[in-house]
């Protein structure tokens, strides 16, 4: 069984992924990570994420241990990451790996901004996993503070609605939901309640596998 999960940042997508995965035995994959994970490589060598030939060589040759950085969710390498995913080469190269993933038993739940639309177009459930820009802000902003005092919300909320626009209006696979995706918007509902949402879909989609035979 994939699972797909996409929505813009701080929406909540990978704490409900967390769960799903856990709920039904299966593994999870943050696929922002990949593209946070190169753009850590390249700003540690100091290369420009706006080089699309440079950026592509980056994630062909990715390398796993920067998945274990401890900078990978700055603001910075956050950033970085939105424009390193512009380049087709990169989304390429990074295209095997995550249906390799998908593919190995017990199956699994993956979440980015593609994945019901271009990585697992066949996936047997998929979510679209949303929130207002300014509760999603907030969300960051909490997470962020902690580590860096001198952020503020407001710089918080640009920041992701720069990110929102990059994302959406990008030629390759931009985020927008699948046609055939459940939407949900977390900004008034807890964690709790878009599990429960969401596991209904999942046990209903598993009733109807089960049917067929
Ligand atoms: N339904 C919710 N209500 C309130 N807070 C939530 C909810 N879901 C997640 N959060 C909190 O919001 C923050 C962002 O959530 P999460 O990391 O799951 O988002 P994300 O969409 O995976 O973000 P990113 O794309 O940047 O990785 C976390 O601190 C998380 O605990
Ligand atoms: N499937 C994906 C996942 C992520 N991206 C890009 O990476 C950035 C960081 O992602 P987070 O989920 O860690 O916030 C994101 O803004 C996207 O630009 C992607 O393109 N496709």
């Amino acid at each position: 069984m994939i699972i797909a999960v996409d929505g813009p940042a701080a929406s909540g997508k990978g704490t409900l992924s967390r769960r799903l995965a856990s709920l039904y035995g299966l593994k999870h994959l943050d696929t922002g990570a990949l593209y946070r994970g190169v753009a850590w490589l390249m700003l540690k060598r100091d290369l420009d994420p706006r080089d699309a030939d440079q950026a592509t060589e980056v994630a062909r040759n990715f390398d796993p241990e920067a998945l274990g950085s401890a900078e990978l969710r700055t603001p910075t390498v956050g950033r970085g990451a939105s424009l390193v995913a512009v380049h087709e080469g990169v989304r390429s190269a990074l295209f095997d790996f995550q249906r390799n993933f998908g593919l190995t038993p017990p199956g699994a739940v993956l979440d980015g901004r593609d994945i019901g639309t271009v990585i697992f177009p066949d996936a047997t459930v998929k979510f679209f996993i949303t929130a207002s820009p300014e509760e999603r802000a907030r969300r960051r902003y909490e997470e962020l503070r902690v580590q860096d005092p001198s952020v503020t919300y407001e710089s918080t909320l640009e920041e992701l609605r720069r990110r929102d626009e990059r994302d959406q209006s990008r030629a390759e696979a931009p985020l927008k939901p699948a046609a055939d995706a459940e939407i949900i918007d977390t900004s008034k509902l807890t964690p709790d309640e878009v599990l429960a949402r969401a596991s209904r879909l999942v046990d209903n989609a598993l009733r109807d596998f089960a049917k067929q035979g």
